[in-house]
């Protein structure tokens, strides 16, 4: 059977950076360490007043085609997956093919392109879409280049502001790829469920303790959905487990409950039971709140435990590094989470060749999905290449008050735009949004 998964990878980050315990903590009257230790997070993106979701989108596949010597007839299919869109008819990636037509000689008309939209979890679906294009036979030996790409931003004093963040991630989709096959067993859970949306809105209308509820329970549906497909997960069946990462704190809470999951039945809850007891079962309780409070307080224990720490620590901890400095980039948060964890194992001379990732993919409204990656030979060439830090160190420092300008600019109510704000850094070799045209169209030109 054809191998088929991600070739390479490119990010690109908003290249202005919020600092939340220095400057967003003493603005909002908060402790810093919420930020730091009840989120997770230190720091946000944000786009520059010239880059928008088709910048950054643009920028990181122009940069991955460089790299990868690819010119657009090498290019089947461009698939976008975004929930800040701005054009209700036109896909972004149309947009973002008309910025790389600028610098290469060929075109893209040969391309199928679209734009997927389920909050967060449209990534996935568009590296779904892009696999699938492949194994059918339908590719003509070409790659797909999947894009994600948003700008996340919450209403001003919203919870949510504090988990902004802007960013794109380009992925080329290949038979025979240098970084992950994909597995072919996935697992699904789905509801209707109105946590975070935006009904013809631009800033989210969020429940934020429930969203985190529905996170959980769909995680679990999915989780259960892979292992009827895939077999039961073993703890040690996986090198790393990147999920979907509005902040690392609630990837810290799904993995408790994902751990608790996988070990039960296990030699490991054996062993923990001189500990901490063994797993409650349903079964031995008369309600189910009973149950649940027991099953909180064992999770509680578990994650006490220096063989439930060893774990998180190696497996799900260098996951979250980026998205700590970067915060919920929406659509790419659980590939920023793929990127960071290859990227430790890089840094740290682990041989991740052959090793299996459980990734966990999740947008509101509601949907997860778990599946399987296997690490190919190429892996650590292709993080070797890519320039994450050197990115996230280059961005500007905002003060409070030139962050609040930089939400207007982006606002798509206010009136503060690209003439009211001077921008912060300066273009280099890069695609700038600059203006409008005759239709209401965004506009875009490389600058050298
Ligand atoms: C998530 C909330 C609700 C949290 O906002 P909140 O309700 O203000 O925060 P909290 O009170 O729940 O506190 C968070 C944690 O900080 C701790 N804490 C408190 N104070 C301190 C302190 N001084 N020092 C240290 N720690 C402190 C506190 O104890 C707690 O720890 P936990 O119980 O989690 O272990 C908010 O950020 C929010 O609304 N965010 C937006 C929605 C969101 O991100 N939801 C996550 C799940 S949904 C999702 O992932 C999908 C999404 C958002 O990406 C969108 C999409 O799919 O398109």
């Amino acid at each position: 059977m054809t191998s088929v998964g991600i070739d390479a990878v490119e990010i690109r980050t908003g290249k202005l950076r919020l600092d939340l315990p220095e400057t967003f903590a003493p603005a909002q009257d908060k402790d810093p360490g919420y930020y730091t230790k009840g989120l997770g997070l230190t720091a946000s993106s944000f786009p520059d007043v010239y880059e928008d979701i088709v910048t950054m989108g643009a920028n990181a596949a122009h940069a991955l085609m460089e790299r990868k010597d690819l010119e657009p007839e090498d290019i089947g299919r461009i698939d976008v997956a975004t929930e800040s869109a701005f054009d209700n008819s036109k896909p972004v990636s149309t947009y973002i093919a008309g910025c790389l037509e600028q610098v290469y000689d060929g075109d893209f008309h040969h391309a199928n392109k679209g734009e997927r939209k389920f909050a967060c979890i449209s990534g996935t679906q568009s590296l779904d879409d892009a696999y699938n294009w492949i194994r059918a036979g339908r590719n003509r030996g070409r790659s797909a280049l999947v894009i994600t790409t948003d700008t996340a931003l919450y209403a001003r004093n919203d919870p949510g502001e504090a988990t902004q963040g802007a960013g794109a991630v380009a992925l080329l989709v290949s038979e025979d790829p240098d970084v992950v096959e994909l597995s072919t067993e996935q697992g699904y859970g789905s509801a209707d469920e109105t946590d975070f949306l935006k009904p013809q809105q631009q800033f989210p209308s969020v429940d934020g303790k429930r969203s985190v509820q529905v996170y959980l329970a769909r995680m679990r549906e999915a989780v259960t959905d892979f292992e009827s497909v895939a077999g039961k997960i073993h703890p040690d069946d996986a090198a790393l487990l990147p999920f979907h990462t509005p902040y690392p704190g609630m990837v810290r809470k799904a993995a408790a409950l994902a751990f608790r999951h996988v070990s039960r039945d296990t030699e490991i809850e054996e062993e923990l039971a001189a500990e901490i007891g063994r797993q409650p079962r349903r079964e031995a309780f008369d309600s189910e709140e009973a149950f649940r409070e027991a099953a909180a307080d064992y999770t509680d224990d578990l994650t006490d435990t220096d063989t439930y720490r060893e774990w998180y620590a190696e497996t799900v901890d260098p996951t979250l590094t980026i998205s700590r400095e970067v915060g919920n980039w929406y659509t790419g948060s659980v590939h920023v989470a793929r990127l960071s964890g290859l990227k430790a194992a890089y840094e740290d001379d682990i041989d991740m060749t052959g090793e299996t990732l459980l990734v966990g993919s999740y947008g509101s409204g509601a949907q997860a999905e778990i599946h399987a990656e296997t690490v190919q030979s190429g892996w650590a060439d292709e993080i070797e290449a890519i320039d994450v830090d050197e990115q996230l160190a280059a961005r500007y420092e905002l003060t409070f008050e030139e962050y609040e300008d930089v939400h207007d600019v982006h606002n798509h109510d206010e009136d503060a735009g690209v003439a009211d704000v001077d921008q912060f850094t300066a273009p280099e070799a890069e695609f700038v949004f600059d203006g409008w045209g005759r239709m209401g169209e965004r506009k875009y030109t490389y600058v050298e």
